[in-house]
């Protein structure tokens, strides 16, 4: 599993032109832990000491190395965050340089449009290309689910299969094939697992790996770019199973286009698409071309979108304020004062 070349490892120009130190290698990150990096190189698997925060790395990024240390940390082509859980308000990075993201969900109650416009908001502001997954289309006939699926966004392909059927399974096999990346996300219980397992090969006992955290703890931790048995590359970490919107306008924009196309018509720039005259949404709705409910997921969309980049904006303007602080003071001390 150590013959992978470059371009194997998902190389492409747009890395190359990144490297301006020749004496460094690259590498591509298979595992961000707190304090360490786990890398795939072309002579193999490497465990790299991060210069930055681990914080800043994701699972998929390529570092230049000098054999011990991550010195640099290269462009990503595509880039999937969230807006972490809890009160310290961030984006988080989650996976990078993923060519697709498959949204996996199965022909059941799970599948949610709003989710579904959610997830699909987030890809498109990756930049990587949206893909929609629904399992257990052996349990009953798909093509309900499938046609509801397809009028999301022209942007994502649709594809119903049963997971459990390795032959069904592997027709994801185009994209993750010849050093191409694709990473699942989706809830729990729709087939992820299964899928990950019929696209590795590997078995409910090889997937987790055993590892020690800093206090001695054993924790399971998962290897989250794995190699396809198609030599392309799966991601599918924990992290990626809940997504928060934050910094998403662009692919919000993107998923609903239909309805900004119509807001740009309005009499007002600034309208808010209620009762005011001239609002070419509410008159869409009126004339029966937009489904109110779809008007409705959009707005909500957006709300939480602009609520969750403000306090991101606001807790990095505290965290600059801060450091900006630390700055002086340590100044100061350095001066004497
Ligand atoms: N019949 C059928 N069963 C499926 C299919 N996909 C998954 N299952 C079953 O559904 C259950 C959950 O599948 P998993 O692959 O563990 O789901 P997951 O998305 O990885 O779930 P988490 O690990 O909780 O995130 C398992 O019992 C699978 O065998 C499918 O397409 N058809
Ligand atoms: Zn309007």
């Amino acid at each position: 599993m150590t013959d992978f070349s470059l371009s194997d490892l998902g190389w492409s120009d747009f890395f190359a032109r990144q490297v301006t130190d020749d004496a460094l290698t690259p590498a591509r990150l298979t595992q961000v832990q707190r304090d360490r990096l786990m890398a795939l190189g072309t002579d193999g698997p490497l465990t790299l000491v991060p210069t930055d925060s681990t914080g800043d790395y994701a699972v998929g990024d390529w570092v230049l190395h000098d054999g011990t240390h991550a010195l640099h940390r290269l462009d990503p082509q595509t880039d999937l965050a969230r807006k972490a859980a809890g009160h310290d308000a961030h984006r988080q990075r989650i996976a990078a340089n993923v060519d697709t993201i498959a949204v996996v969900t199965s022909c059941n109650a799970d599948f949610n449009i709003a989710r579904l416009e959610r997830y699909l908001a987030l890809i498109a502001a990756s930049g990587a290309l949206p893909l929609i997954v629904l399992t257990k289309a052996d349990q009953t006939d798909p093509s309900d689910y499938a046609a509801k699926a397809r009028k999301l966004s022209p942007l994502a392909s649709v594809i119903a299969l049963n997971a459990k059927d390795a032959d069904d399974a592997r027709r994801l096999e185009a994209w993750c094939k010849n050093g191409k990346t694709l990473a699942l996300v989706g809830s729990s219980g729709v087939g992820k697992t299964t899928l990950r397992n019929a696209l590795t090969g590997e078995t409910e006992a090889t997937q987790a790996i055993r590892a020690d955290d800093a206090k001695g703890r054993h924790t399971t931790t998962f290897r989250a770019l794995v190699p396809t048995l198609a030599r392309g590359w799966l991601v599918d970490t924990p992290g990626m199973r809940e997504l928060q919107m934050a910094d998403a306008q662009d692919g919000i924009a993107a998923v609903f286009e239909d309805i900004e196309d119509l807001a740009a018509q309005c009499r007002f720039n600034d309208c808010a698409h209620g009762p005011e005259p001239g609002c070419a949404v509410q008159a869409a709705v009126a004339e029966g071309a937009l489904d109110p409910d779809r008007l409705a997921r959009w707005e909500k969309l957006r709300r939480e979108d602009a609520h969750n980049s403000a306090t991101v904006a606001e807790s990095r303007a505290r965290g600059k304020a801060f450091g900006k602080m630390v700055k002086t003071i340590m100044a100061d001390k350095k001066r004497g004062r």
